[in-house]
């Protein structure tokens, strides 16, 4: 059993947050959007799926459980006196567009500029799950990641940028394939120093 689904817990972070359903109720609406596809879910094949789907679920919106102020708490300060440009690239991310719940997935390019001690590497890859795993724009998500790098280490600098393939636009609607949408954000030293800007697409690329 898993009690997260159960958690008396917020699903956004709003201020009147909707109340979570139980995992019945989460199969129950499995169940209806089964048959609203025109499939019978009493079919020997389909009967599993609802509670297969709602676990699925657990783990493709495990964000909505975590939070950057965590993942980013701890910080190194014994570095060599190392201050410039952190880069990690190619960082994988699934997220789901809030518009259609269909996959959107790329690659997160992060950088900044220490101030005060640098933080894990991995760390920077766990931010990206806090909000990838949730229901999302690549805007969003894009300003999301920069303002808790903002919010939790104080850098002198910044840079996010995402590229991503979105599903409800190559297998529905428009039909458009091979198709990247990239999305950055300069906070601090990058978003006033173009040098900076154009180190940072440099690496990336
Ligand atoms: N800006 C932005 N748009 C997104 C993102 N993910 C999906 N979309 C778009 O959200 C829009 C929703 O448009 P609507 O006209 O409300 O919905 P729709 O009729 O399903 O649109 P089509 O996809 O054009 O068929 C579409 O243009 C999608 O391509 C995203 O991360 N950012
Ligand atoms: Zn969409």
């Amino acid at each position: 059993m898993d009690a997260r689904v159960n958690a008396p817990k917020s699903i956004t972070p709003a201020n009147d947050p909707a109340p979570r359903p139980t995992r019945e109720e989460a199969e129950a609406a499995v169940r209806t959007l089964i048959a609203w596809a025109g499939d019978d879910p009493r079919r020997e094949g389909l009967l599993d799926t609802p509670a297969r789907v709602t676990k699925a679920y657990g783990e493709l919106f495990a964000g909505y459980d975590l939070s950057a102020k965590d993942v980013l708490s701890k910080t190194f300060k014994e570095v060599g006196g190392y201050d410039d440009l952190v880069l990690v690239k190619g960082i994988p991310f699934y997220a789901h567009c809030e518009h259609h719940m269909v996959p959107f997935f790329g690659k997160a390019h992060i950088a900044y500029l220490p101030h005060d001690g640098v933080v894990g590497l991995s760390k920077l890859a766990r931010l990206v799950e806090v909000y990838a795993r949730r229901l999302q724009t690549q805007e969003t998500m894009t300003a999301q990641i920069i303002d808790a790098i903002n919010e939790n280490l104080g850098p002198r600098g910044a840079a996010v940028m995402l590229e991503a393939e979105h599903m409800c636009m190559t297998m529905r609607g428009v039909r458009a394939h091979d198709v990247k949408t990239v999305t950055h954000r300069f906070t601090g030293v990058f978003a006033e120093d173009r040098v900076e800007q154009d180190r940072f697409f440099a690496m990336v690329r």
